[in-house]
């Protein structure tokens, strides 16, 4: 009999951007590149396109200063085990499970991130809103992809975009391997959206993912996406609908902070097998 008490783990997605949930709140698990990778790989482990430790701030020896001690922190790895600043879908699941394990209250509450405190509330109809800060514009660049050269700009929602405005039909871009980008300007890597416009309030996107690949969904690409969009009509505020292959998103930008919303759903909970996790 194979043994069934290894770590607890949530399964969840917000707009078919999914992840694994493992429960941590003292920082006990021992979370390696090496198990991050075997959890997400979609054939041998759970799949997902990342995990989400549930962790409380101060069992995070990396957690930027200011966040206080007992701050649900969103401790977020892609699925090659590297660590990312910031997840917006992330966030909604992470809160959606906080609500869920009964950690926190519903209505505003607050999630730690690597990119700073994220303010977030959960609404009835299962929607989260996240404030994800302002985002900022540093600059422009270009990407090569399907043989094609693009134009975009650089857009800092905590972690690094470069969002693409194009004319062109989505479908045809071939994203099974990473666009080219500057590896000057985005010394860290880079997520790369692909915009389109359809109509004053509405974009649809497709993203390739630093440090995952395509993905059906990425909560911080859709806000560059949504400045992106609201740049090539000559606006730096707005609100924009973002259709993703995954689902719909709402996006505001302001001029002081960014606001996403959209859904957050759990399908599963379980236990790891206890022989797996400690052979990894
Ligand atoms: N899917 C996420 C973004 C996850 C991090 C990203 N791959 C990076 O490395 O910056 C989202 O919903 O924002």
């Amino acid at each position: 009999m194979r043994s069934t008490d290894g770590p607890e783990f949530a399964k969840g997605h917000g707009t078919e951007n999914d992840f694994v949930v493992l429960p941590d709140p003292d920082g006990r698990l021992k979370l390696t590149e090496h198990r991050v990778r075997a959890l997400c790989d979609r054939q041998r482990g759970l799949g997902a396109d990342g995990v989400l430790r549930v962790v409380r701030a101060g069992a995070v020896p990396d957690a930027p200063a200011g966040i206080p001690a007992d701050t649900w922190f969103m401790d977020y790895f892609n699925a090659d085990g590297s660590v990312a600043e910031m997840c917006g879908n992330g966030v909604r699941v992470f809160a959606r499970y906080l609500l869920d394990a009964g950690w926190a209250e519903p209505g505003e509450l607050q999630v730690g991130t690597r990119a700073g405190i994220r303010p977030v509330i959960a609404h009835r109809d299962g929607g989260v809103t996240v404030d994800m800060g302002p985002a900022s514009v540093f600059g422009r660049s270009s990407t090569s992809c399907s043989g094609r050269a693009f134009e975009g700009l650089a857009v800092d929602v905590g972690n690094p975009h470069l969002a693409c405005v194009i004319n062109a039909d989505l479908a045809g871009l071939d994203l099974t391997s990473a666009p080219s980008y500057d590896t000057a300007l985005f010394p860290d890597g880079v997520n790369v959206e692909f915009v389109r416009p359809v109509g004053a309030d509405r974009a649809d996107m497709r993203v390739f993912e630093r440090g995952v690949g395509e993905t059906r969904s990425c909560g911080t690409g859709t806000v560059a996406a949504a400045v992106a969009a609201l740049r090539s009509a000559g606006q730096d505020t707005g609100e924009q609908v973002v259709r993703v292959p995954g689902g719909t998103v709402r996006v505001q930008v302001r001029a002081d902070t960014t606001t996403l919303t959209g859904p957050a759903e759990l399908v599963a909970r379980g236990r790891l097998d206890a022989d797996w996790w400690e052979q990894r």
